[in-house]
């Protein structure tokens, strides 16, 4: 275990997926970037093999975190005003990679969704289960299909380095075990309605296959 993980709990960063949503249904961007900042370095202390991830994410992160500290910064407060103003204004390209907010953004939403059936998976999952079957069944199952094969090569070996589910939870210094899976149970359906509202207005405005 890398240094770092003992002073680092990830009860904060799941907390900030709870602020995300406002009282008018909408996503909020900077708990949103909080909460993928959190989780980047939590995969941070789980060791270099998983760089490559971390390194993707930062990247996706900062691109946002820069229309927010933009003269457009307003437009940037919510996914629902992100998308309103880069549809309105021609900035989202519909046929090739690009670097707008909106195709970004797609890429955190497809994780989080791998993350909500991760967190499911350890939440529910037995004593002695592995973390590394979980992981992969669930990345399997959601965000490998976006993914070419070298990408789903190098997850499934680094997938390999991935303590036991019991270990994995004290990782996550929230308490015992015990207490990790009370948190998650706490935390994961306010990442369920992130999820679904922006799964929603995406498929609202046919955004859901950028490229
Ligand atoms: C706990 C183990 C964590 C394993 C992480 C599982 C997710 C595996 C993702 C593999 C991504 C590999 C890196 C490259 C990805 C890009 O090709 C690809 C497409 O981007 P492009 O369209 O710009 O080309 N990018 C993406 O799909 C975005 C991936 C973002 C992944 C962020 C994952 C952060 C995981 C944080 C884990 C924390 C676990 C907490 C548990 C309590």
């Amino acid at each position: 275990m890398a240094e770092g993980a003992e002073t680092f709990s990830l009860r904060e960063v799941l907390v900030a997926f709870t602020a995300c949503v406002s009282e008018q249904r909408e996503v909020r961007v900077d708990p949103y970037l909080a909460g993928w900042k959190g989780l980047v370095r939590f995969l941070n202390c789980l060791g270099t093999i998983f760089s490559f991830i971390s390194k993707d994410a930062v990247t996706k992160i900062e691109i946002i975190e820069n229309y927010r500290n933009s003269d457009q910064r307003e437009k940037y407060l919510t996914v629902q005003s992100m998308v309103e103003y880069e549809l309105a204004n021609g900035l989202v390209d519909l046929q090739k990679r690009s670097d707008s907010g909106c195709r970004t953004l797609l890429r955190l939403h497809r994780a989080l969704h791998w993350l909500q059936m991760f967190l499911e998976g350890l939440r529910t999952g037995k004593d002695n289960s592995k973390t590394s079957v979980i992981c992969s069944e669930t990345y399997n199952a959601s965000l490998a299909n976006y993914h070419p094969w070298i990408i789903r090569k190098a997850a499934g070996v680094a997938f390999c380095a991935l303590p036991t589910r019991n270990t994995f939870l004290e990782t996550m210094n929230v308490g015992t075990a015990e207490e990790a899976v009370a948190m998650l149970g706490d935390a994961l359906p306010y990442i369920c309605e992130v999820y679904k509202i922006t799964e929603e207005l995406y498929a609202q405005h046919k955004l859901l296959d950028l490229p």
